[in-house]
C-alpha cells in the first residue's frame, strides 16, 4: 500500500513551515499516491507558503501564549478548545496514517488529538533549545528527530534520533549557479555581493544596522541584496533607489539568493543555520537575543566554535561591525576558510533520514 494519508502540522514562522514542506516533498517522491494535509494557524505565513508549495492547508484559530497578561491571553483557552475540537474533526475526517509536527503552536492541538487516538506520530525539533509545543508533545509522540546533541535533557532518550534539519531540495544544488543567480538578480558580475537575511519575518535590529551602514558597505565595493521582512518593507523600500542596493520583503528564491552571494549576514534561526552550512559561504551571524533561552546564540555558536563563521552580538554591533565586516570582505583567504569550514558541518541527509523514520512508523502500523 502506498496511498497513505499524511498530516503535517507546524507553523507561525518559516522556521517551522519549510521543514514540513521539505519532509512532505520527500515523502511525496517516495509515495506518489499519498495524500497530504497541512494544518497550521489561521492568519500566519503558512496559509500563504504551503499552498504555494502545492499542498492543501487547514488553519486553526490558535496563537501562542504571551508571557504577560494581555487580551490575547484571555482568549487563549477559547482558542485552544476550538482548535482541539477542529483538530478532532480533521483527524476523524482525513484519517491520517501518520502525523508529523514541526513545532510552533499550531502543531500542538493537532498532534495532541492524533496521539490520543494512537495515530503514529513524529515531531521534528529544529533548535538546540526546544520550543514549548514540542516539549509538551514529547511524552505522547512516538519519535523525536533533532538537529543538535544534548536534547535528552528535554526529551525521552529512547525516542530521540539525530537527523539534522530538513533542507529544501533546491538549496542542495546551488554550486556552479553563481552566474545564473547574479543575472537573475541583475547584479554586477565581478563585484562582491552581500546577502542580508533577517529570518523569515525580518529583523528590526539588522534593518537598523544596514540602514546605518549602507554607505560604509558601499565604500567596500559591495552590492547588497537586503531581505528586510514583510513587516518592515514600507519603511525600507526607498533604498531600492540607491545604486547597487535591492530591498525585498521576502525572498521566494532562496537558492538563487544564496548562489548570488559572496558574503552573508544572517539571524541564527535553526533552519537558516542548517542551510548556511549547506551553502558553504562566509557568514556573519547576528543572533536574535529575544528568543527563548537565547537559542539563536547557541545555534550560531555550534558553528562559530569550529571557526566556521563570525558572530557579532547585537550589543557589539555599534563598535565592532565596520571592522569585522571590512576585514572579511577584504580577505578572500578568510572568506574561503570560513566557507570551507562551514560546509563541513552540513547534514545533507536530514530530510531523507526523517522520511525513513516516518516510513518505519507506517510499516509498524
Ligand atoms: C524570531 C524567531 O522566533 N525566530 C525563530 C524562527 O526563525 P525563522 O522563522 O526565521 O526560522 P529559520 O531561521 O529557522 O528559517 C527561516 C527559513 O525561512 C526561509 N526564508 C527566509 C527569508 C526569506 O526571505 N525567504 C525564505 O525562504 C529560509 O530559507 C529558512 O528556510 O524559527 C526558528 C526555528 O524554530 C528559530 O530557531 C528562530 O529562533
Amino acid at each position: 500500500m502506498s496511498n497513505y494519508k499524511i498530516i503535517l502540522s507546524g507553523g507561525g514562522t518559516g522556521g517551522h513551515i519549510y521543514p514540513a514542506i521539505a519532509i512532505a516533498n520527500e515523502l511525496k517522491s517516495r509515495f506518489p499516491d499519498a495524500e497530504f494535509l497541512f494544518v497550521g494557524a489561521m492568519d500566519r505565513m503558512e496559509m500563504e507558503k504551503v499552498p504555494q508549495a502545492g499542498y492543501e492547508i487547514e488553519g486553526l484559530w490558535i496563537s501562542g501564549i504571551q508571557r504577560k497578561l494581555t487580551l490575547k491571553n484571555l482568549t487563549f483557552p477559547f482558542k485552544l478548545i476550538t482548535s482541539l475540537l477542529r483538530s478532532r474533526k480533521i483527524v476523524k475526517t482525513f484519517k491520517p496514517d501518520v502525523v508529523i509536527g514541526t513545532g510552533g503552536f499550531a502543531s500542538g492541538p493537532l498532534l495532541k488529538v492524533a496521539t490520543l487516538k494512537r495515530i503514529p506520530s513524529l515531531i521534528q525539533e529544529q533548535n538546540s533549545y526546544p520550543g514549548i509545543t514540542n516539549k509538551l508533545l514529547a511524552k505522547s509522540v512516538d519519535k523525536i528527530c533533532v538537529a543538535y546533541d544534548g536534547l535528552e535533557r528535554f526529551f525521552p532518550k529512547s525516542k530521540l534520533i539525530k537527523t539534522g534539519n530538513p533542507i529544501r531540495q533546491d538549496l542542495l544544488s546551488i554550486d556552479g549557479k553563481a552566474i545564473e543567480a547574479k543575472d537573475t538578480f541583475k547584479l554586477r558580475h565581478g563585484k562582491h555581493t552581500l546577502l542580508v537575511l533577517g529570518g523569515s519575518l525580518g529583523s528590526k535590529r539588522i534593518n537598523e544596522l544596514i540602514e546605518k551602514e549602507l554607505e560604509f558597505i558601499q565604500t567596500q565595493n559591495v552590492q547588497v541584496i537586503w531581505q528586510c521582512g514583510k513587516l518592515y518593507y514600507d519603511a525600507y523600500k526607498r533604498y531600492n533607489n540607491m545604486e547597487d542596493v535591492q530591498v525585498y520583503p521576502f525572498l521566494n528564491n532562496m537558492d538563487m539568493a544564496y548562489a548570488a552571494s559572496d558574503v552573508i549576514i544572517s539571524r541564527a534561526g535553526a533552519s537558516s543555520v542548517s542551510e548556511l552550512c549547506v551553502v558553504g559561504k562566509p557568514v556573519i551571524f547576528i543572533p536574535s537575543p529575544n528568543v527563548a533561552e537565547d537559542h539563536q546564540t547557541k545555534n550560531a555558536m555550534a558553528v562559530v566554535e569550529k571557526d566556521a563563521a563570525i558572530l557579532i552580538k547585537e550589543s557589539d554591533l555599534d563598535v565592532d561591525f565596520e571592522n569585522r565586516f571590512s576585514q572579511l570582505v577584504n580577505s578572500v583567504e578568510r572568506q574561503n576558510e570560513l566557507g570551507t569550514n562551514i560546509k563541513k558541518l552540513a547534514l545533507v541527509n536530514a530530510t531523507k533520514d526523517i522520511a525513513n523514520e516516518v516510513e518505519k512508523l507506517l510499516n509498524y502500523k
